[in-house]
């Protein structure tokens, strides 16, 4: 891997009043690799999503996108940083009022690109990424969650973007079109060259698409490792969080409720 991060976060804090989410994150992101991030409800790592882009601004610390540290970027300096980083949001963020085509679209034409034919393109190549270029004209409210999220996917690479950043691309998915999505994100990595951040409760899926794994806890990075190191962990905390063991007993021989 080349030496130069992509991303490079250092000493990265941010509060919201007095609640303190991120607590000084040190991380590099290198080119081309799919970097998973987990963590238990509330350990910010939608927040720390948010900051690399500059949708949020960091309390204090520093996030440079290759030469450019963005904290202190105003919103139209930002513009050009976010051709390089692209988002899928939590839930799709989709616009209703929108086809599909002009879902996928819109960055294109924020981005002040006029011209029709390329934006046609554009448009085109993003779709076939997701396989779904049948449906350029429907509306969000006729597709099913797993094509919405698709959409969302190919809004998130029309630009052309060097890295994808996945707010829980699988949430509210069944197992086989969690399993498609994760074809889609190893896919733009090996053949688009894509640098992946992925946000995930999945475990199958980190398996599946993982280079790197982060554990994000009380804000602070509490491990790091590789998908083989993870499987084979002795950390009690990860061992729980893999296998989805809160701690409760669950009864060896369970009884007939009683009220049935
Ligand atoms: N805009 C906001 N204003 C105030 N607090 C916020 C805001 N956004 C996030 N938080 C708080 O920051 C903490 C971290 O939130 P974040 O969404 O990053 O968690 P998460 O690790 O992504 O959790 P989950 O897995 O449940 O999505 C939470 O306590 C949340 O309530």
């Amino acid at each position: 891997m080349p030496d130069e991060p992509f991303i490079r976060v250092r000493n990265l804090k941010h509060r919201f009043g007095s609640h303190e989410v991120l607590r000084g994150i040190n991380l590099d992101i290198h080119r081309g690799e799919t970097l998973v991030l987990l963590g238990g409800s509330g350990a910010g790592k939608s927040v720390l999503l948010k900051l690399l882009p500059g949708l949020l601004k960091p309390t204090s610390g520093t996030i440079h996108i290759e030469d450019t540290e963005i904290s202190c970027l105003n919103e139209r300096q930002l513009g050009s940083i976010r051709k390089k980083v692209g988002m899928m949001f939590q839930g799709g963020a989709l616009f209703d009022s929108m086809s599909v085509g002009q879902n996928v679209a819109f960055p294109l034409r924020e981005g002040g690109i006029r011209d029709e034919n390329e934006i046609t393109t554009r448009v085109d190549r993003a779709l076939s990424i997701v396989r779904l270029n049948e449906q350029q004209n429907k509306m969000p409210a006729d597709l099913s969650g797993g094509m919405r999220k698709r959409v969302a996917l190919a809004r998130a690479v029309v630009d052309r973007p060097a890295c994808v950043l996945y707010d829980e691309p699988h949430a509210g998915l069944d197992p086989i079109t969690a399993d498609t999505i994760d074809h889609m994100i190893r896919d733009l990595q090996h053949n688009h060259g894509m640098t992946n951040v992925v946000v995930t409760h999945e475990m199958r899926s980190v398996f599946h698409i993982a280079d790197r794994v982060l554990f994000l806890k009380d804000g602070q990075i509490a491990w790091e490792g590789s998908p083989a190191e993870l499987q084979s962990t002795s950390d009690p905390e990860l061992r729980a969080f893999i296998s989805g063991d809160s701690g409760e007993a669950w009864p060896e021989n369970p009884v007939t409720p009683a009220h049935r």
